[in-house]
């Protein structure tokens, strides 16, 4: 039978585990999926998670398990919080356990390679029926969560219900939750930004100024908007917490995974060394992929997007994507953006 009182968070990253904190601390009972049967011990043994964020005290209200019938079974609400990558096998794996009339509220940020989906959409596609869903996305590290900064995020569900209840759920008082019901354009914008930051990362490494930077993440903010814009999100939820306030965070934020990459690839290190020497996840490692492929699908100029698929997957110098970058042939500032 449910018990209302009790939330499943699925993914036990710093994220999740920060997330699942936050809930804790709002007087929910939260059970929790690990992936790693050692993370789960930690938890259970120690009251932290030793992996992904050390440092913080789990209070007992948080129930880690590697059992996803412990997890999902009989749950109202469900937040999904796993790397964008096993996001569609991880789904796979619980689907049979997951009450059709379940809100599943997405915290990754995203877009599948292969698919191109988003995860409102792999979630649909893999349990083979429309589910209730919001995304969660904005500026937030899960550290500084976890820590208690004064933040603010966003809750996008097509039905205003649905968002109203997800800010109900995580609205604390540390963390002012905004609503939305764009939820392409706030999925988008969580997803593109970590490419645009390891961007910004690179051109950090290689010394170039804080004109560079600003030019950065204003043009890569114009790349994103286009895209969105182009799959039907809406220009203005580009300049919100998803769009505008994550990327400011995360091109500038040295808590940033991406932002790291870039810095470590401009000091020389290659793709394989970073990424081997991280036990954490870079999505825009991996969205870098899925933004190129729908540059080129659409026909968009994103000439920040191309650089840096070009850096990350090509071998390309970043000198001379440097280059490449100054060369290109532009119009006028808001050239190409849908609706404005
Ligand atoms: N860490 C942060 O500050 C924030 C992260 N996010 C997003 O949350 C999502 C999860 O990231 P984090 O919690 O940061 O993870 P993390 O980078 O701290 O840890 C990696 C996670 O991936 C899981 N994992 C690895 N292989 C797996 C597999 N085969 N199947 C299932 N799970 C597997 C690990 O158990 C762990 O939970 C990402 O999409 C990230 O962009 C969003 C906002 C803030
Ligand atoms: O999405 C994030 C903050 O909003 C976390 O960014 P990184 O994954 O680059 O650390």
């Amino acid at each position: 039978m449910t018990d209302s009182s009790r939330i499943g968070v699925v993914g036990a990253g710093s994220w999740g585990t920060a997330l699942s904190l936050l809930l804790a601390e709002q007087g929910r009972e939260v059970d929790l999926w690990t992936f790693e049967p050692e993370v789960c011990a930690a938890i259970k043994e120690k009251r932290e998670n030793t992996f992904f964020l050390p440092g913080m005290a789990l209070p007992d209200s948080i129930h880690p398990s590697t059992r996803f019938e412990d997890v999902v079974m009989d749950k109202d609400e469900i937040v999904l919080v796993v790397p964008t990558h096993v996001l569609r096998s991880t789904v796979g794996r619980f689907a049979p356990l997951l009450k059709p009339d379940s809100l599943v509220i997405s915290a990754s940020k995203g877009i599948e390679n292969d698919s191109l989906e988003f995860v409102h959409q792999i979630v649909n596609e893999t349990l083979g029926r429309p589910q209730p869903f919001a995304a969660l996305s904005g500026p937030t590290f899960a550290s500084e969560i976890a820590g208690k900064t004064p933040s603010a995020i966003v809750a996008a569900a097509e039905n205003e219900e649905i968002a109203a209840r997800v800010k109900a759920l995580f609205e604390s008082p540390f963390l002012k939750v905004f609503t939305s019901n764009d939820v392409l354009g706030v999925e988008l914008g969580g997803a593109l930004k970590n490419v645009i930051a390891i961007a910004t990362g690179i051109s950090d490494g290689l010394g170039l100024g804080l004109n560079t930077r600003a030019a950065l993440i204003n043009r890569g903010l114009v790349e994103m908007t286009r895209i969105g814009t182009a799959l039907g999100a809406r220009p203005e939820t580009f300049s919100g917490l998803s769009g505008m306030g994550d990327l400011v965070l995360t091109c500038t934020g040295d808590l940033s995974r991406n932002r790291t990459v870039g810095l470590k690839l401009a000091k020389g290190e290659s793709l394989d060394q970073i990424t081997g020497s991280m036990k954490m996840v870079a999505e825009g490692v991996h969205t870098v992929i899925s933004a190129y492929r729908l540059k080129e699908n659409l026909n968009i100029q994103a000439a920040i997007i191309e650089e840096t698929y070009q850096v990350l997957h090509r071998g390309k110098s970043p000198q001379s994507a440097l280059l490449d970058l100054m060369n290109v042939d532009i119009g006028s500032e808001f050239s190409g953006i849908k609706g404005l």
